[in-house]
């Protein structure tokens, strides 16, 4: 990934197309969800989460956003049911934010932001590895949550102390013990729908699955992740905040809601 892509106006993501051509597919992330078009699909399952605290593994400054890797050698921490078939392991999870509390969020709720969206990526073990499965059309599977302001979310702590670690881009510490179960919401409710990464190189490998529930975060938790910078300590500092793609034209697509 040596290309030069960001979320500033020279590199952001009306640019995007310039190297990376998929930008204008058929299957681009995120979308604006609208709930009353989204269809009840009776068949789709509830989602299967289990999470083993032992694979979590580290935490980095990647310079787009901070993410959290998992160990998936094997089957310890996986995603099944829910609209997939057969058996997703996680690999990493991370967030988008904004740069104040009234943006952040990829997907969109008939046009409202959330403050940040996580996302935990699995992918098909079906294929290989990770790296092979990026480029398959079932190959990934992200579940996304949305972050609202409100209270201190305590079982976010633990991400948010880790971050003075890693303030510049390419910086790493060891995280371990972390369950990323403590991160979900009261209720797996989900619209679904097929898509892309939300990042260059924008494959079209996503099956997406947006969670109805948000979880809560404090205004000083999001003040906490605008301090990380997009850029190496000792460069020119550039405070991390906006690193999210704005909706994406819906095309032939359906949504498809878990509940009514
Ligand atoms: N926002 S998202 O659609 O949920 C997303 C999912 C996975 C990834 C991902 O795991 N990687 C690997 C780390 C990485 C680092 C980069 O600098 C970059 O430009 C992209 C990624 C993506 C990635 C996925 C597939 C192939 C190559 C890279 C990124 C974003
Ligand atoms: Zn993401």
């Amino acid at each position: 990934m040596s290309h030069s892509w960001g979320y500033g106006p020279s590199n952001g993501p009306d640019k995007w197309v310039e190297g990376f051509p998929i930008a204008d597919g058929p299957r681009q992330s995120p979308i604006d969800i609208v709930p009353g078009q989204a269809e009840f699909d009776s068949s789709l399952q509830a989602l299967s989460l289990k999470y083993d605290a032992a694979t979590s593994k580290s935490i980095i400054n990647n310079g787009h956003t901070f993410q959290v890797d998992f160990g998936d050698d094997s089957d310890s921490s996986t995603l099944t049911g829910g609209p997939i078939s057969g058996t997703y392991r996680l690999r990493q999870f991370h967030f988008h934010w904004g740069g104040a509390d009234d943006r952040g969020s990829e997907h969109t709720i008939a046009g409202t932001k959330y403050a940040a969206e996580l996302h935990l990526v699995h992918w098909n073990t079906k294929y290989p590895s990770f790296g092979d499965a990026v480029s398959q059309p079932d190959g990934l599977a992200v579940v996304g949550v949305f972050l609202q302001i409100g209270d201190d979310n305590s079982q976010l702590q633990a991400v948010v102390d880790a971050l003075d670690a890693i303030k510049g881009k390419g910086q790493q510490t060891t995280f371990e013990n972390f369950d990323p179960t403590v991160l979900l919401p009261g209720s797996l409710d989900y619209w679904t729908y097929l898509g892309s990464l939300t990042t260059p190189p924008l494959l079209e490998s996503v099956t997406w699955i947006v969670l109805k529930e948000p979880i809560s975060v404090s205004s000083g938790q999001m003040t906490k992740f605008r301090s990380l910078l997009f850029t190496p300590e000792g460069d020119e500092p550039s405070c991390m905040m906006d690193n999210y793609r704005p909706p994406q034209p819906l095309k032939d697509r359906k949504v498809r809601a878990s509940f009514q």
